[in-house]
């Protein structure tokens, strides 16, 4: 495993074929599905106290077995040499992770937008039967972030600036997002929020090339970060 530090951010390049980072991302992705669904079924049961106590002291013993063998710390970003890379814990794509939704992000091919549908459920709530304030803006700054960075530089949210326009309920939603303009480091990029009623939350961001993640094009320094989410 071959570490790559641009700045402050770590990263690491993996050689392992993507038909196995397939395999592994399904069987796990598979895991981190039934832990949404538990998270779900933990906010909504009204099964009474001896059966939670129950069910709580198999749930410990699960956990207990998957902790026999786990990383040290973070998922962090990987890729292998096939340009394939992955962020299986990232907090909105991440496919091990049951606290992201997990986002699916669709970029445009000249990579200027971007377009995501997600269903949110029990666990997004801010006001009752509404997403709340925060998740719009997390999930938008992944959007944002990804579209940014075009995939061929690191871009960090420098400034995030949202306008909710109505609340936005509950169930399936929409994000549109695009490139506005680009300055030196600054990129501008504009996003939405919304459903089949329209657009709840409007956002503008800046996303700063960071002074220390500026790559040079011919070496190629940082070509190890590509379509994290796709993979
Ligand atoms: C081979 C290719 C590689 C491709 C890679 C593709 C990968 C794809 C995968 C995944 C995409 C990413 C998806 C993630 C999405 C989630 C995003 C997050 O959650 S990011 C975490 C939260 N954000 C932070 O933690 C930042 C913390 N802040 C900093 O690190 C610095 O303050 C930073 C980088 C924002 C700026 O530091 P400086 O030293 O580079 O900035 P200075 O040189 O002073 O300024 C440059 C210009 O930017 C403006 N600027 C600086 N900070 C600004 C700010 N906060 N807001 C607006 N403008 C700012 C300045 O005024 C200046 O503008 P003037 O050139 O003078 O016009």
């Amino acid at each position: 495993m071959a570490e790559q530090t641009v700045g402050q951010v770590h990263f690491s390049e993996v050689d392992i074929p993507t038909a196995e980072v397939d395999h592994r991302e399904a069987v796990t992705g598979g895991l981190a599905a039934s832990v949404r669904e538990l998270v779900d079924a933990t906010i909504r049961t009204t099964v009474d106290d001896d059966e939670i106590a129950a069910v709580r002291a198999e749930l410990d013993l699960l956990t207990a077995r998957l902790r026999t063998a786990q990383i040290p710390g973070p998922a962090g970003v990987r890729y292998n040499r096939e340009g394939r890379s992955w962020g299986w814990g990232n907090a909105v794509i991440g496919q091990r992770n049951a606290i992201a939704p997990p986002l699916v992000i669709v970029h445009a091919d000249d990579a200027e937008t971007a377009h995501a549908e997600v269903t949110l459920g029990a666990a997004y709530e801010g006001p009752p039967g509404m997403v709340h304030g925060g998740v719009s803006a997390l999930l938008m700054d992944q959007v944002m972030g990804e579209t940014a960075s075009q995939f061929k530089r690191l871009t960090m949210t420098g400034t995030l600036t949202l306008r909710y326009l109505r609340p936005l309920p509950l169930g399936p939603i929409s994000i549109d997002c695009r490139v506005a303009n680009e300055v030196g480091r600054k990129v501008f990029v504009e996003a939405s929020i919304g459903n089949a009623d329209g657009i709840a939350v409007e956002a503008t961001g800046v996303f700063i090339i960071p002074s220390w993640a500026v790559m040079d094009e011919e070496t190629g320094e940082t070509e190890g970060w590509r379509r994290s989410a796709e993979g």
